[in-house]
């Protein structure tokens, strides 16, 4: 069945994105060669409850262990407290307006607040749409608008740009309440007001698992950001995907401390960091911001045993002399996703911090999000392999596809991935067309993604179908810098696409074509485009061509310019010209 979102509410209609037919473990995998399965058997999951009560759901067995450390202070929140805190701020939601189905916006850094209004919202069956909070006016109403938000949290230093773009959005406090974990400025309301509501306010609510709970913004395998509706019941299957059953596929215990310096605004943290550890009562250190010397002292201070990274920070950890000044050997384990993770920085950091399992998960937000998994970082482990991006997670399928005739391949033949479970999305909000052009009549999720599947069953990712560009593990969509650029005067057309970086590992870079007669500078395109995007998705260099490349369809041939970067080194002026 295709998941349809509709287009006047939130609610994608009737969904079934269970596998349709139940088959016997990884066993399948040898008879057909289709369709593989974990190593791990299947569990049974407990995706019927609300994410919350899922969350918390053995919370009388650690409640007075730590739950939430914040770096900079030291402060630690209990289990109970965490729980207590959100309860009151599910009832201040509720004073405020919100109700079951309505969306608010956190625009926040890695702060204890940002899991209270989390586990708030879905207390009372409300959505969160959660963005980067250096985002610029424009991309954070684009957001806030698809999404209908009613409601931002945020900090005084960001809410400036609430309204700075103007007569087109929303004035602040006339159509939507801003509340600052800091100091309120004027028309915002303080915390507060959620965290000291009464909890025995909280309305009772009926959570339907197919009930959205979360909507980060992702472009998928093409154009622009989209809402990704993620369900209670999506959530959940995703989180017991890795930490739960007899022998868990990412054995997380009470005992841990785990690194939580991702943002939590992307879904990697939010689920594999925040919620996993929810889940088993393990502690989340929140870093607002990366600095190495900072969190290498809070790995040694708060004895961290768990570290959740992207290939920049396994780069940092890895190179900088620095390292060697401080005590890691609380580390056990190092995960690394979001983006590919070259064989021999992993040999380098895995030298350094020798006892600790070293593994990389493979995930992407439209997945809900986690595909694979190390299986190193199990209970009772298996081997695995350098570069593998781990085993396709329980209760899971997985085939590997020709992206041209959609026919099944088997073992070792590098193909499109693609998955199927209850924990991939829902669909993309009000975009049905996007929606069924990424999860297929039989529920199978096309991730964009090139990779193969060893005689081991660990996936190894080797190109990609979709367009995305990865900065450090954040998504750029050309499509969205594309549209930027030919809102130029001088620009007649253009294209963006990719280039290798060794600190980012990809970087944006546009081919321009200048409309006839017009003087145009690179660093002119370059400012264009920065005054009106997050950092991340500035230019890194500008080529001005004659023409882009298109099929007779008229699609960008990014395939020949990404070709034609990769063959100039170092880069010429105008390659194309
Ligand atoms: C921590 C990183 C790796 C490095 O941070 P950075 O060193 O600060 O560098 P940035 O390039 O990000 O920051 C640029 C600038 O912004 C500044 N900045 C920065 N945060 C601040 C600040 N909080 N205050 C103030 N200035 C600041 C920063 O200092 C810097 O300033 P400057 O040095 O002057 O250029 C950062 O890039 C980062 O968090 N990247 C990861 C993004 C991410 O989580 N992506 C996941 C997408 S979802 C997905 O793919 C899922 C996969 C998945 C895989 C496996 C799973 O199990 C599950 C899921």
């Amino acid at each position: 069945m295709v998941s349809v979102v509709s287009a006047s509410s939130m609610e994608p209609q009737t969904q079934d994105f269970s596998p349709k037919k139940s088959p016997s473990q990884n066993h399948e995998a040898s008879e057909t060669g289709r369709v593989f399965r974990s190593k791990l058997p299947d569990i049974p999951i407990s995706n019927h409850l609300p994410l919350h009560t899922y969350c918390f759901e053995h919370l009388s067995e650690f409640s007075d262990r730590p739950c939430l450390i914040v770096g900079s202070t030291g402060k630690s929140y209990t289990f109970a407290e965490t729980y207590l805190i959100s309860q009151k701020v599910a009832a201040g939601l509720f004073n405020l307006g919100i109700r079951k189905g309505d969306a608010i916006m956190i625009l926040l850094q890695n702060c204890v607040e940002f899991v209270f209004s989390f586990i708030g919202a879905s207390m009372l069956g409300a959505v969160t749409t959660t963005a980067n909070p250096f985002y610029t006016s424009a991309e954070v109403f684009k957001q806030f608008s698809a999404s209908r938000a009613k409601l931002i949290i945020s900090q005084s230093q960001y809410v400036e740009k609430l309204w700075e773009p103007g007569e087109d959005y929303p004035k602040l406090g006339e159509d939507f309440t801003v509340i600052t974990v800091d100091d309120p400025p004027e028309k915002c309301l303080h915390f507060s007001v959620l965290s000291e509501a009464n909890e025995s306010e909280i309305p009772t609510v009926s959570i339907n698992p197919d009930d959205p709970v979360a909507l980060p913004f992702s472009s998928g395998t093409t154009g622009l950001p989209k809402g990704v509706v993620l369900t209670h019941k999506s959530l959940i299957t995703s989180v017991a995907q890795q930490v739960d059953g007899e022998n868990p596929n990412l054995y997380l215990k009470p005992e841990d401390v785990v690194l939580c310096v991702l943002p939590l605004f992307h879904i990697y943290s939010l689920n594999s960091v925040l919620l996993c550890s929810l889940r088993v009562g393990a502690a989340v250190l929140l870093m607002q911001k990366f600095e190495i010397s900072s969190l290498l002292e809070l790995i040694q201070r708060h004895r961290i045993s768990v570290v959740a990274v992207v290939p920049p920070l396994v780069l940092a950890l890895a190179k900088n002399p620095i390292v060697e000044k401080f005590d890691l050997s609380s580390i056990r384990v190092v995960l690394s996703g979001a983006a590919p993770l070259g064989k021999e920085l992993e040999e380098a950091l895995q030298s350094r911090i020798p006892q600790a399992v070293f593994g990389q998960g493979y995930g992407m937000t439209e997945a809900g999000p986690v595909l694979s998994m190390c299986l190193g970082f199990a209970k009772e482990p298996f081997p695995t392999k350098s570069g593998s991006c781990g085993t396709v997670v329980r209760n899971a399928e997985l085939k590997v596809i020709d992206p041209e005739t959609g026919s099944s391949f088997g073992f070792n033949q590098p193909g499109e991935i693609c998955i199927r479970g209850s924990q991939i999305m829902k669909g993309y909000l009000n975009d049905p067309e996007a929606t069924a052009s990424t999860i297929d009549d039989e529920g199978w999720l096309h991730t964009g993604d090139i990779g193969y599947v060893d005689d081991d069953y660990e996936i190894f990712i080797v190109d990609r179908v979709k367009e995305l560009i990865k900065f450090k593990g954040f998504q750029v969509p050309p499509a969205e810098l594309e549209a930027l650029l030919v809102s130029h005067p001088s620009i007649a057309d253009a294209a963006v696409v990719p280039q290798k970086n060794d600190v980012a590992g990809e970087v944006p870079v546009a081919f321009v074509v200048r409309s006839n007669g017009f003087e145009l500078t690179e660093e002119a395109v370059k400012e264009f485009v920065a005054k009106q995007v997050v950092f991340y998705k500035r230019l890194h260099k500008v080529y001005f061509v004659h023409a882009i490349p298109k099929s007779p369809s008229g699609k960008i041939l990014r395939k020949d310019l990404r070709a034609k970067l990769a063959t100039s080194s170092p880069l010429p002026q105008n390659p194309l010209s």
